[in-house]
């Protein structure tokens, strides 16, 4: 299903997926048959006008939205900023937005750099992930949060946290770039306001792929749309001069939708319209449980940086090591693909539609000679690249 190259174990799927093989002629055949033959009457002919909304519904089913819930379009950065803006104006009496520190920092810088726009005494406020709970009052204004931390894959109970800031007046919005195709996510039953989650890492959307976001059914029509593009007012092709916001999830899309990436977006959907996500997270937790008992039993030491009970951690596994950085590097020069994440967590995802046990037993022992034999003690491994 998923083109990767021959000797090569690919454990990165948790922040680039691989290629579908449907993608190429996928992508190709609307290129040809719709650019190219359809010029631009393909917004009508062929849908493109819909496709941020019909590609939502099918995410949504992936993290248990209801049709007409998620749109997509831009990148998460973009999201996160629609996110909390509108969040902001519902609790309007309250100035903090609370986060944790370990969450990804674009969340974070995405916050600030709005809370300085707004200049209206907001604060952004910090906690350790295990903190959040005891942080919660009646000053927060909106909780953010990763589920799934992204370099230890410890992972958030959506639902108990949802619930204990809803009791405190908080509007919670859930950032599922490392949950979505990983673990069950059922935004409904927890009762998220808001959702927002990349498609380029579990989902196999490609690199740079559009984004999503969802608004709970009782924010959908209430909300104002921060970033108030053409694409998300009421009748775009009106060409009014005053903004009026487009009914439901519509008002969130900004600009044009990046077609041929939400083509190549669908593709790698047909694909996961056929799983079960309980099988994928049954099956993922084995595989994380697995590698970390070979890395353990081989590698002693190594540290283990995630939790170890699977219910608490995503599709990814990191250990700390003195020489994580090149020992990464040896170990991609020796056919295992993971990542480096600073400051010192060699980081490996397990995605089951293409990882399998042999490739998690494979992993670990090339990992057990890079380590033991110290293969990471060269010095072509030490220089830094721009993208760890
Ligand atoms: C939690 C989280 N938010 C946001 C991003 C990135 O956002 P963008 O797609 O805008 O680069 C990442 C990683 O890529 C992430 O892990
Ligand atoms: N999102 C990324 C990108 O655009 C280029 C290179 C790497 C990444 C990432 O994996 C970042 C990601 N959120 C992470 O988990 O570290």
């Amino acid at each position: 299903m998923f083109h990767l190259p021959e000797g090569v174990i690919y454990l990165d799927g948790n922040s680039l997926g691989p290629l579908p093989k449907a993608t190429p002629e996928k992508v190709g055949s609307m290129l040809t048959q719709e650019w190219g033959d359809m010029l631009i009457t393909g917004w009508n002919k062929a849908d493109w006008m819909g496709q941020p909304a019909r590609i939502g519904d099918r995410i949504g089913k992936l993290i248990g939205a209801p049709a007409g819930y998620v749109v997509m379009g831009d990148t998460l950065s973009i999201k996160v900023y629609q996110a909390v803006a509108s969040a902001l104006e519902l609790n309007q009496s309250r100035k903090v937005v609370l986060s944790d520190n370990g969450n990804f920092p674009t969340d974070l810088y995405m916050v600030d750099g709005l809370l300085k726009s707004l200049n209206n005494g907001h604060e952004l406020r910090l906690a350790d992930p295990e903190n959040v709970e005891a942080e919660l009052s009646e000053e927060i204004a909106v909780l953010m949060l990763t589920e799934v931390d992204y370099r230890t894959g410890r992972k958030h109970d959506m639902k108990t946290i949802t619930e204990k800031a809803h009791a405190l007046g908080i509007i919670v919005i859930w950032d599922l770039a490392h949950s979505a195709g990983a673990v069950e996510v059922d935004l409904t039953a927890c009762d998220a306001d808001f959702a927002v989650g990349c498609t380029y890492k579990y989902l196999n959307g490609g690199p740079g792929a559009p984004a999503f976001i969802y608004v709970a059914p009782k924010h959908q029509n209430n909300i104002r749309p921060a970033l108030s593009g053409w694409m998300g007012h009421a009748s775009p092709f009106a060409f009014d001069l005053d903004y009026q916001a487009g009914a439901g999830i519509e008002r969130m899309r900004v600009g044009t939708p990046p077609v041929i990436a939400l083509t190549a977006l669908e593709a790698s959907l047909d694909i996961w319209d056929m799983v079960s996500m309980a099988d994928v997270r049954a099956k993922s937790i084995q595989l994380c449980d697995l590698f970390i008992s070979e890395v353990e039993a081989r590698c002693p030491n190594l540290e283990l940086a995630s939790p170890r009970d699977g219910n608490n951690r995503g599709s990814q596994v990191s250990f700390k090591f003195e020489h994580a950085y090149a020992g990464m590097q040896a170990l991609i020069a020796n056919g295992v693909i993971g990542d480096f994440r600073a400051p010192n967590s060699m980081r490996f995802g397990f995605t089951p539609l293409y990882i399998d046990e042999d490739d998690v037993v494979g992993a670990a022992t090339i990992l057990e000679r890079v380590i033991n034999e110290k293969l990471w003690d060269n010095p072509q491994y030490q220089t830094r690249s721009r993208v760890t």
